[in-house]
């Protein structure tokens, strides 16, 4: 069977764009005036993201990722975890996609999407290269309206905190606020060129939140919450670019909580990171799971199965097969699926 060929110097050159395009696109989404005020003592709800210490203690280097010789192929001993088989249909949503569809100029890049993201559940995409994994993530915050000629029909809904969901493709949203509700992780850190400290707080500032205290607090909240407090605690006014790959990731994670989103949207964000970060980044999305609603694109079968509850399999463009992660991987209902997951393809 043939595949989608790839357009790699198109898919470069977003990159690059997106690249471009991303502090200004940060900067505007943290702008947005927001519902949320931080007043003193009103921040006993982020003490509710439990932060696992052990996150942050040393592991093994040869704990994570791929055993050498890997294949795409899925391992099953990576499940195991012993839980009971999830059901979509009982669980709150966050995010609902229906018909989606996206044509970038010409070419159609996605058919006919429906799905539910569930509330505080990870959710991976997983599929060939260029089967459109990237391009559902960044329709779910309008990423895509940066690419020039990119058009879409179909909607999402919005509808983790509202009776009243929104389509976030109606002409009356405000993009920038809805980044900052539905905010996005990179495959590459992006930190500012500013201080730790400064990085996390930028969001908070920008909304005229000044008070050292209610910053103070935020900051740590949020480096806690991104299991990055205990490395960085001594030198928060020391440059975010001195942070090593993993710890900047960490830091821009630290950076997008820290405005509370409903929903955060990893693009691929470990697959910059050594074995030792991966690992940290994984246990991160665990604890982050209590708190928000995750979806996570990843080239590695063996993480998505390791990180989500949910997973979403997707060829051409068009979504195959999604449900429980443990049921997908070892009992897919789609050949195609199988055929992916046993390394047949991809
Ligand atoms: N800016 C663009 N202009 C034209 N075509 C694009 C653009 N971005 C992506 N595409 C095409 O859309 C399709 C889906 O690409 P997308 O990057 O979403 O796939 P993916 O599954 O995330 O791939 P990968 O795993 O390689 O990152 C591909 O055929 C790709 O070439």
């Amino acid at each position: 069977m043939a595949y989608d060929v790839i357009d790699k110097k198109s898919e470069e050159a977003l990159d690059e764009k997106l690249d471009e395009s991303l502090n200004k696109t940060l900067r505007e989404a943290l702008t947005v005036k927001t519902s949320i005020t931080y007043p003193e003592n009103s921040l006993e709800k982020r003490a509710s993201i439990s932060v696992d210490s052990s996150a942050n203690a040393p592991v093994q280097a040869n704990s994570p990722e791929q055993p050498s010789g890997f294949s795409r192929a899925f391992n099953p001993d990576s499940l195991g975890r012993g839980r009971s088989v999830l059901n979509l249909e009982h669980e709150p949503t966050s995010m609902e996609v229906s018909g989606l569809n996206l044509f970038y100029g010409e070419k159609q890049a996605l058919f006919d999407i429906s799905m539910k993201i569930p509330q505080k559940r990870v959710t991976a995409f997983i599929g060939p290269s260029g089967c459109g994994k990237s391009t559902l993530l960044r329709s779910m915050n309008r990423m895509n309206d940066l690419v020039d000629g990119c058009r879409v029909n179909g909607q999402i809904l919005l509808t983790s905190s509202s009776d009243d969901p929104q389509n976030i493709y109606e002409k009356s949203v405000n993009v920038a606020d809805l980044r900052r509700r539905v905010g996005m992780v990179f495959q590459k850190p992006n930190p500012f060129p500013k201080s730790i400290y400064e990085n996390v707080a930028y969001g908070l500032r920008i909304q005229g939140i000044n008070k050292k205290r209610v910053l103070d607090e935020v900051v740590e909240w949020a480096l806690k919450g991104a299991a990055l407090w205990n490395e960085v605690k001594d030198r928060l006014h020391e440059s975010a670019l001195g942070l090593s790959g993993g710890q900047q990731q960490r830091l821009v994670i630290a950076r997008t909580i820290a405005v509370e989103p409903e929903v955060l949207l990893l693009d691929e964000p470990a697959s910059a990171l050594d074995p030792i970060s991966t690992l940290k980044i994984e246990e991160l999305i665990n604890e982050l799971k209590s708190k928000f609603t995750i979806v996570i694109v990843t080239h590695n079968m063996q993480q998505a199965a390791r990180v989500s509850d949910y997973t979403a399999f997707m060829y051409m463009g068009r979504m195959i097969e999604y449900g429980d992660t443990d049921r997908l991987f070892t009992n897919p209902r789609k050949k195609q699926t199988e055929d992916y997951i046993t390394g047949r393809y991809g």
